[in-house]
């Protein structure tokens, strides 16, 4: 499989706060990769060093095979595509009229501009200036923007953190639809439920270090202790080892029509987190 990003012994240190240390890791074309932690674990300073917007301290970072702090240089800086809270939209123009400055900006047809707003589920908002928006239609518009000129590699930093629902799911829904299309994508988040609907992969960064990386359902198995949930009729849950020493007990309930539900007791991606590093993730 082809490498998007690669990353070796990278390190960044500011003064004397060390921000990433030893860190390891790859992303593969096609991939949404889920970058985990609390508050002040060093995603965003990954994003910047991966980014070209920041110089690691030492070790290695490529982007399409290319050292990121050549990147602004060259085409490659048009193959990526980055959101992140600064905003730099026109606040007195509408939707429309952002999107058509940076379709110049990028050399980009106009006509990208309806199916970028169709992915964001703005159509209709399309005249609104931006000063008007709400927090919510004003980071799908940011996203829009990065849709604009089809990237290869999408960098979102927290990119639902503090939204409401509807607008999270639409924000999800469009990155599913970028991905569909071939769009490489990395993702940092605190927020599990996120990391577990959209990613092929995360990895938990906890005080600067990689601690865990994998499927987030090959970590929900390896941390599960083989239980499941059998959800009675009368109301009662009963937690039973999944081996054959309840498989008689399960068979009697199901002979008497009392099973409302079997389930497997598995942690939840917060819930390896907390194991792992004693933290929460806020
Ligand atoms: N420019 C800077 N100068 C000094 N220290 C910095 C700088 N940028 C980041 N840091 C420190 O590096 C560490 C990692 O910060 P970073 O912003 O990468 O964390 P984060 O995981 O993105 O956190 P959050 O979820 O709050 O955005 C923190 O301890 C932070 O205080």
């Amino acid at each position: 499989m082809e490498n998007v990003i690669r990353v070796e012994a990278l390190a960044k240190v500011f003064g004397n706060q060390t921000a990433l240390e030893n860190v390891d890791f790859q992303v593969e074309k096609g991939e949404t990769f889920g970058f985990l932690g609390p508050s002040g674990a060093g995603k965003t300073t990954t994003i910047k060093i991966l980014t070209g917007q920041l110089m690691q301290t030492s070790g290695e970072a490529f982007v399409f095979n290319i050292p990121t702090s050549e990147l602004k240089k060259g085409m490659h800086r048009k193959r990526v595509g980055v959101l992140t809270d600064n905003s730099g939209l026109y606040e007195r123009l509408s939707i429309h009229d952002n999107l058509k400055l940076f379709c110049d900006l990028y050399e980009v047809p106009r006509s990208r501009i309806e199916e970028v707003l169709d992915m964001v589920n703005l159509t209709n908002e399309k005249k609104k200036a931006v000063s008007k928006l709400s927090k919510g239609m004003l980071q799908r518009v940011l996203l829009a923007r990065t849709f604009l000129h089809e990237p290869d590699l999408l960098f979102l930093d927290e990119p639902t953190s503090a939204l409401d629902p509807t607008n999270s799911k639409q924000i999800h829904d469009s990155l599913r639809r970028m991905n569909e299309k071939g769009t490489t994508i990395f993702l940092t988040t605190h927020d599990m439920t996120e990391a577990e609907t959209l990613c092929n992969r995360v990895a938990f960064l906890n005080k600067g270090k990689i601690q865990l990386m994998d499927e987030p359902k090959k970590l929900r198995r390896q941390y599960s202790d083989n239980t499941v949930i059998i959800e009675l009729k009368d109301g009662r849950e009963l937690k039973r080892t999944s081996g054959p020493e309840h498989a008689q007990e399960i068979y009697q309930y199901m002979m008497d029509d009392q099973i409302v539900s079997i389930h497997s007791d598995e942690p939840t991606l917060g819930d390896i987190f907390v194991d792992i590093t004693g933290r929460e993730l806020v």
